[in-house]
C-alpha cells in the first residue's frame, strides 16, 4: 500500500550524556535513537502522516533496536534493507539547550553503501512526498548520488520533494556541502533550513534577506527555522513570520527534524503551509523539553493540547 510520506537517510543509535556531563568526563548515557530522516519519520508518523522509513541498516543488535523502534511507531519498514556483517552507525551528544553537537561514529556504515541502484523508485513514485537531506549527502559520494537520483525520480512522478539542508560541517567539506546543498535546494518544492545553512547558501545575514534569496532559487515552500525565534515562511508572494512558544529547554537535538515532521505531517493532512508552520514551532519547542532526538518528539494531540503555550 502506498504511504503518504517516504524519509530517506541514515539512521543511528544515540548516546547521551546522563545529566548532560561532557563527553570526556560522562561515564553513564542514555541510549536512544537519532538519524535526521529518521527523526523525521518518527515525528509525521506521531503527528498522525503513514509513513515509510528507507535505509540501509546492519543485522546487529543497533540494527535490530532500530527496526523495532520503526516497528513500534507504526513506520512501514518495507523499504528498509539489513547488510549482513554491517556495523548500524552510532553518535555521542554533548549536550546544549541550543546547538548540540554530536561525535559520528558511522564511516563505513550500510547507509554509506546506499546508491543510485538501491533507491526504491516504485515506491517513491507512488508516496506523495520524499524527504531527504543534506546529512544523507554527506556521508558519502554514492549516497549522495543515491539522494540525487531518488529527487530526479520524485521530480519525474510528482511527488512532492522536501528537503532539509542538515549541513554537518565534521561530515564533509564546506565548499562541497554548500554546492551540492544549493544544487538540492533549486530541485526541491519545500525546503526547511536553519538560519546557519540560510546564510551559508545565500551570504546574506537577515532571516528576511536570506529567505528572499532562497526564494530566487525556486523553492515552492521555503521555511527558514530561528529556533527559539520561531520560523519565517514564504509561500505565495508572502513571508509571514511565526513566534516560538516560549519553553525551558534542554536538549535541542532532533527540534529541527521535529519540526519537518510535523509541518510534512500537517501539509499532506491538507493544512495550509501557514497552518502547518503555526503547528511545526510548536511541536519542535516541545522537542527541547526532553534529552536525545526521538523521545521527546510530541505527538499530535499533546502539540494541539499546547498550542496555548504562547
Ligand atoms: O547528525 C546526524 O547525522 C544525525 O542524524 C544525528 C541527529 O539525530 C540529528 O543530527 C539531529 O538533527
Amino acid at each position: 500500500m502506498a504511504t503518504d510520506l517516504i524519509c530517506l537517510g541514515e539512521p543511528l543509535i544515540e548516546f547521551n550524556p546522563i545529566n548532560g556531563e561532557p563527553l570526556d568526563s560522562a561515564r553513564t548515557f542514555s541510549v536512544g535513537y537519532g538519524g535526521d530522516t529518521s527523526n523525521v519519520a518518527v515525528a509525521a508518523r506521531r503527528s498522525g502522516a503513514d509513513v515509510a522509513y528507507a535505509t540501509r541498516i546492519g543485522e546487529d543488535a543497533f540494527g535490530d533496536s532500530l527496526f523495532r523502534l520503526w516497528t513500534e511507531e507504526g513506520i512501514s519498514t518495507s523499504l528498509v534493507e539489513r547488510e549482513p556483517h554491517g556495523t548500524t552507525g552510532i553518535y555521542f551528544i554533548s549536550r546544549d539547550p541550543e546547538h548540540s553537537a554530536f561525535t559520528y561514529h558511522r564511516s563505513n556504515s550500510p547507509a554509506t553503501r546506499m546508491t543510485p541502484a538501491w533507491v526504491p523508485e516504485a515506491a517513491i513514485r507512488t508516496t506523495r512526498a520524499l524527504h531527504i537531506s543534506g546529512i544523507s549527502q554527506a556521508i558519502s559520494t554514492s549516497a549522495c548520488d543515491a539522494v540525487f537520483r531518488a529527487i530526479e525520480v520524485a521530480k519525474d512522478a510528482g511527488t512532492l520533494v522536501s528537503y532539509d539542508p542538515n549541513h554537518r560541517p565534521a561530515l564533509w567539506e564546506t565548499g562541497r556541502a554548500r554546492a551540492v546543498i544549493r544544487q538540492s535546494v533549486a530541485e526541491a518544492d519545500l525546503v526547511m533550513p536553519n538560519l546557519s545553512e540560510g546564510r551559508l547558501l545565500t551570504g546574506f545575514l537577515t532571516p528576511e534577506d536570506v529567505v528572499a534569496r532562497l526564494v530566487d532559487l525556486g523553492p515552492r515552500i521555503i521555511v527558514l527555522k530561528l529556533g527559539s525565534d520561531g520560523a519565517l515562511l514564504a509561500h505565495g508572494g508572502e513571508v509571514t513570520r511565526f513566534a516560538a512558544p516560549r519553553v525551558n529547554a534542554i536538549d535541542s537535538t532532533g527540534a529541527g527534524d521535529t519540526f519537518d515532521g510535523a509541518f510534512l505531517a500537517q501539509l499532506l493532512a491538507g493544512a495550509t503551509p501557514r497552518d502547518a508552520t503555526e503547528y511545526a514551532v510548536h511541536a519542535a519547542a516541545l522537542a527541547t523539553l526532553g534529552a536525545g532526538a526521538v523521545d521527546p518528539i510530541p505527538d499530535r494531540s499533546t502539540v494541539l493540547e499546547t498550542r496555548g503555550l504562547r
